[in-house]
């Protein structure tokens, strides 16, 4: 055979490769593919009557299964049941049992319908450090997340294996949830209760394959419901940022995704598109019902236990960093700063905008540690309601500060509030749009100040000079120069606004090259004529088409080198052919 058909052969074998795997893995996979259907079926749902139980419930109503849901309180399963019955007309039935209590639940079992598909969704998360957690709430959560669902399962088997063969395919569906796949800082607990669950399902679901009974594991990331807004008062920092690596979802949005893997029999279901990373990631010794997913799982092993590793190394990055934070708040307490002085350089002129300000230069003596704690919030929005509500008692101020890269906060004050206190009514903050997922990177934060005007409290600082009837604050590292301008007076203190430039920008007009860059700039701008702009631009167009045009070839050259190859050894040597000629040139480039 020539060398050219070598060629095309292998061209083909590499399109055709995939197919022959994905034929083994069509005939390899199991447990075999299955559909559960849920229509008239008896679905069992705990943890039914709140957050992701809740909206299964309703959409399993709406698709026409008889839906029973179980939980503790009696009250919120009696509003579920309304909410349902409002929504789809559907009578649900309610259990009102604790998933710990095996006999509770083996008697709510026992009178209801014998169950198609069960979903042990019930779950409780209290994020802590285990070295601060009580060991109480270890074992509740491992209590009700992993021995409940073990109780679950135990009671409801007689019921899902009664006549299976004439009732159809039965599923059990366990919530794990992606902290079940991953360990998340502060959930020690929590994620060891839901790695549990995967064990518990894997095995099982050897145990009950030969009952026509197949086992999903769900993982959600966090999920818009009543039990994380619960959480999320309780969350380490850290927790959140690593969290924040997956995005939040909809109960409902996480419960369609469930109920559709259900349906499809699926052993593992994800919930988004990180989840289908996480899933893909640590598939493991699962098994596996999808040929075209067992495909994607082989295809992208070696790159998503990179992209892991990646995730890995922001996380790790993130901890390193609040360490340091941290480390440098108590820095930063232990040794309170001796008061910074102010020195007015006023008024100046800035070249860029012909703007006078009045500009305070604040200088902070260097005893203090030269790191500037920055402390950490999830978002402006989040933060503000939280630190006016943590405010102690003696806090009469409580203002803004802004760091040197365009963050705006603006305050309102209450002027009717007699003089020495400052009552706030409006605070909004602007992060210039940098508010970003991960809260270490942002800037914009609040500080409240003492009557004595000198306390620091959550990385802010504050300065009453008390002559000048000027309150000031600083935040950064002391290079900053702050424009304070006066809007009104209130309490004595002559201003409402405080903008912020940064040390750059406020000098970058003073400094020679730039003013002279900026000159140059101008005496271009103004005096050169339109034709040689016109010719400029087009010089500057036909340079990047060139370019292009040379990116473009060296593309072309490098996926038909080997083409070129064989028409050469067609033409005898001869660089005849344009694949010929092309040739010289692109080895050229190539090289
Ligand atoms: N929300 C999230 O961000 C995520 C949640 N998950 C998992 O999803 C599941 C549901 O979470 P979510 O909807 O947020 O939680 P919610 O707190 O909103 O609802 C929890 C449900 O479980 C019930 N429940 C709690 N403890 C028990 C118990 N001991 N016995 C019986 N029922 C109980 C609750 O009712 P009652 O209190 O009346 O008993 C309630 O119906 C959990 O397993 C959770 O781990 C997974 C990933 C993310
Ligand atoms: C290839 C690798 C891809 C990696 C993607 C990584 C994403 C991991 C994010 C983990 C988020 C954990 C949320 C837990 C939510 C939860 O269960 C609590 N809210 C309690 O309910």
């Amino acid at each position: 055979m020539s060398n050219s058909n070598l060629y095309y052969l292998f061209f083909l074998l590499l399109l055709l490769l995939p197919l022959p795997l994905l034929l083994i893995l069509y005939l390899l996979v199991r447990p075999r593919p299955v559909k559960i259907p849920i229509k008239n079926r008896h679905v069992f749902i705990t943890g039914g009557s709140s957050g992701i139980g809740l909206a299964l419930a309703h959409q399993a109503a709406s698709e026409g299964a008889r839906v029973s849901i179980l939980a503790r309180s009696l009250d919120k399963l009696e509003q579920a049941k309304q909410a349902i019955q409002l929504s789809t007309g559907i009578d649900v039935a309610v259990f009102a049992a604790d998933v710990r209590d095996y006999d509770a639940i083996s008697k709510a079992i026992s009178e209801a319908d014998p169950i198609d598909v069960l979903i042990v969704n019930q779950g409780v998360f209290v994020p802590q450090e285990l070295e601060k957690q009580e060991l109480d709430e270890v074992k509740f959560m491992i209590d009700v997340n992993l021995m409940g669902s073990f109780h679950m399962i135990k009671a409801a088997l007689p019921s899902i294996k009664n006549n299976r063969t004439d009732r159809g395919p039965a599923s059990i569906a366990l919530m794990s949830s992606q902290a079940g796949q991953v360990g998340i800082y502060g959930y020690t607990a929590y994620s060891a209760s839901k790695f549990g669950l995967r064990g518990l399902a894997e095995a099982l679901q050897q145990e009950v394959i030969a009952d026509d009974i197949h086992v999903s594991l769900i993982f959600p990331p966090d999920t818009d419901t009543p039990g994380l807004v619960e959480e999320t008062k309780l969350r380490p920092q850290l927790t959140s940022i690593i969290a924040a690596s997956s995005g939040a979802m909809k109960a409902d949005e996480v419960a369609r995704k469930a109920l559709s893997g259900i349906k499809s029999g699926s052993f593992f279901i994800p919930c988004n598109f990180e989840g289908l990373l996480l899933s893909v990631a640590t598939a493991g010794l699962a098994p596996q019902r999808s040929y075209l997913m067992a495909f994607v799982e082989i295809v992208a092993a070696g790159i998503s236990r990179f992209a892991a590793l990646c995730f890995q190394w922001s996380w790790y990055g993130s901890i390193e960093k609040w360490h340091t934070q941290n480390k440098t708040m108590a820095l930063w307490y232990q040794t309170p700063p001796p008061p910074p002085t102010l020195n007015r350089i006023s008024p100046t002129l800035k070249l860029n905008s012909l703007r006078c300000t009045c500009s305070y230069n604040l200088s902070i003596p260097n005893s203090r540690p030269t790191h500037i704690p920055e402390p950490i919030f999830a978002s402006v929005k989040t933060f503000v309601p939280a630190t006016v509500a943590n405010l102690g008692h003696g806090f009469d101020f409580l203002s803004c500060a802004v760091d040197g890269l365009g963050d705006f906060i603006s305050l309102s004050i209450d002027l009717s509030v007699h003089p020495g206190k400052i009552s706030i009514t409006k605070i909004s903050g602007d992060a210039a749009g940098k508010i970003s997922r991960d809260p270490l990177s942002n800037c914009a934060r609040i500080a409240a100040i003492k009557p004595n005007g000198v306390h620091v409290k959550d990385g802010g600082g504050g300065v009453r000079v008390a002559d000048q009837k000027l309150l000031f604050l600083w935040i950064n590292d002391g290079s900053e120069i702050w424009d304070l301008k006066v809007r009104g007076a209130c309490c004595g203190y002559e201003f409402l606004q405080i903008t912020a430039d940064s040390y750059a920008d406020h000098y970058k007009s003073f400094e020679f090259p730039w003013s002279c860059w900026k000159l140059i700039s101008l005496i271009v701008k103004v005096s050169l004529p339109w034709k040689l702009k016109f010719w400029n631009s087009l010089s500057l167009l036909l340079g990047i088409a060139a370019m292009a045009c040379c990116m473009n070839r060296w593309i072309i050259m490098f996926f038909l080198f080997p083409f070129i190859l064989t028409c050469q050894e067609r033409n005898n040597g001869e660089q005849k052919s344009l694949c010929g000629r092309l040739e010289p040139f692109g080895i050229a480039i190539l090289f």
